[in-house]
């Protein structure tokens, strides 16, 4: 940046790092307490106590629910789980190698059209409940039955009284899965469900402030979460660990790629510089597991990495570390990490889009121009 344009922009931030963009009443990050709240309530009581259908409701009706509410949700969930056979058609046609991240956008496109509520304005609040709602409950369904579609399997039917965990591993493995791999699963997709102005958050509500509809959010949201800097890195996580493999190589392997400058794959955080408070909880769950499995290996490795993490960049885990390797001991495919991620958080898209169009204003920020001015234009044949 040239020392002009610093002049005339000295509040410009690159990355927009620590810019207020927007207000918003759907979760609190405080970065000096390392906490988070959705709607006012610990995440660590929510995923301890509570369930993912309990969070996702939370999230797009702003409070929790009654008994009653709850067990609506979950009869309207279970109903709403089965999609169209033109998604299950459009992901069999995509080429063999499409990452799930891929395939779980598209269905998402594809299912577009199919809403009842498809023609309702994109700032009609009740339809656009609706809309979360199915989002929501479709999610999962695509997630797993896109991964039986790429092996050559036929996708199953949902059973409509599974949760979205149940619902996930059931359809992913076509077996009932274990109360364990459950609880597991189900506490990451409660600390996965929201998390502010994240980048794939923002991009949604961008879309959402043309007012253009909640699907077309989901889709952009998806598409800035692949990225490995996003939710892209519990995939790189895991790898990371894979390569490291024991435990022996653990200090070697972290010493040299910090001497080579390596990203460290989730470590680090743009809004948590004390450390990311899921990543505490999600690490006890991880290592929980572990020693339940008889495979305390991959703790073992976090253990060094956090340590020397610590010691010499005062950086530390993300969420996405110890969900790479708590779902890695769980057996889940590991190109399903970040679609798994986005079954989850689609509830926090659904609530921040949602939100934007209630309170609406195009996002359209400025730009620093630093390029040419002025040329004189030649014609092609001249040039
Ligand atoms: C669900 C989620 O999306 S959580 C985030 C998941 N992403 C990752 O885990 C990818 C790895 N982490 C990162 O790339 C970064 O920490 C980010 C993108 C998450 C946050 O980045 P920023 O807030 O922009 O921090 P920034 O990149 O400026 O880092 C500050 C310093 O810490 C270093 N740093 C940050 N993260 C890491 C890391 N994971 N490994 C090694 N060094 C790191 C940077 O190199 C930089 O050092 P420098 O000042 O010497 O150049
Ligand atoms: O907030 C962010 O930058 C990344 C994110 O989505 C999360 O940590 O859950």
């Amino acid at each position: 940046m040239s020392a002009t344009t610093t002049d005339k922009y000295p509040n410009y931030s690159p990355g927009l790092e620590g810019v207020p963009a927007g207000i918003s009443s759907i979760s609190e990050i405080d970065s000096d307490r390392s906490s988070l709240q959705y709607r006012g309530y610990d995440v660590h009581d929510l995923a301890e106590q509570g369930s993912y259908e309990e969070t996702a409701f939370l999230l797009i009706h702003g409070h929790l629910p009654t008994a009653a509410e709850l067990a609506d949700f979950n009869r309207l969930l279970g109903a709403e789980r089965e999609v169209p056979e033109a998604v299950y058609t459009a992901l069999a046609a995509m080429p063999k190698h499409t990452h799930p991240m891929d395939m779980i956008r598209t269905a998402y496109s594809i299912l577009a059209p199919f809403d009842p509520d498809y023609t309702a304005p994109s700032t009609d609040h009740a339809a656009n409940l609706r809309k979360a709602e199915r989002i929501i409950a479709k999610g999962g369904t695509m997630v797993a039955n896109g991964h039986r579609i790429r092996q050559g399997l036929a996708p199953l039917k949902p059973n409509p009284s599974h949760t979205t965990a149940q619902n996930l591993l059931y359809l992913m493995r076509g077996e009932e899965p274990d109360a364990k791999t459950l609880q597991v699963l189900d506490a990451s997709l409660t600390l996965y469900a929201e998390h502010g102005f994240n980048a794939s958050t923002f991009a949604c509500r961008v879309t959402v402030s043309t007012l253009s509809d909640l699907y077309s959010g989901v889709v952009t949201g998806i598409g800035t979460l692949r990225g490995p800097l996003h939710g892209g890195a519990n995939e790189e996580a895991i790898r990371m660990i894979l390569e490291i493999g024991e435990p022996e190589n653990a200090q070697a392997w972290i010493d040299d790629a910090l001497a080579t400058k390596k990203k460290i794959m989730g470590f680090g955080h743009r809004e948590y510089k004390k450390g990311d408070s899921r990543a505490f909880y999600m690490s006890k769950v991880a290592k929980e597991l572990g020693i339940e499995k008889g495979v305390t290996k991959y703790g073992q490795i976090a253990d060094i990495l956090e340590k020397t993490m610590a010691e010499r960049k005062n950086i530390f885990p993300n969420v996405d570390f110890p969900a790479s390797y708590a779902y890695y001991l769980l057996g889940l495919p590991i190109d399903l990490y970040t679609p798994i991620f986005v079954a989850s958080r689609v509830a926090g898209y659904c609530a921040h889009a949602i939100e934007q169009l209630d309170h609406n204003r195009l996002i359209r920020p400025k730009q620093i121009y630093e390029g040419q001015e002025n040329l004189a234009y030649v014609p092609v044949a001249e040039r």
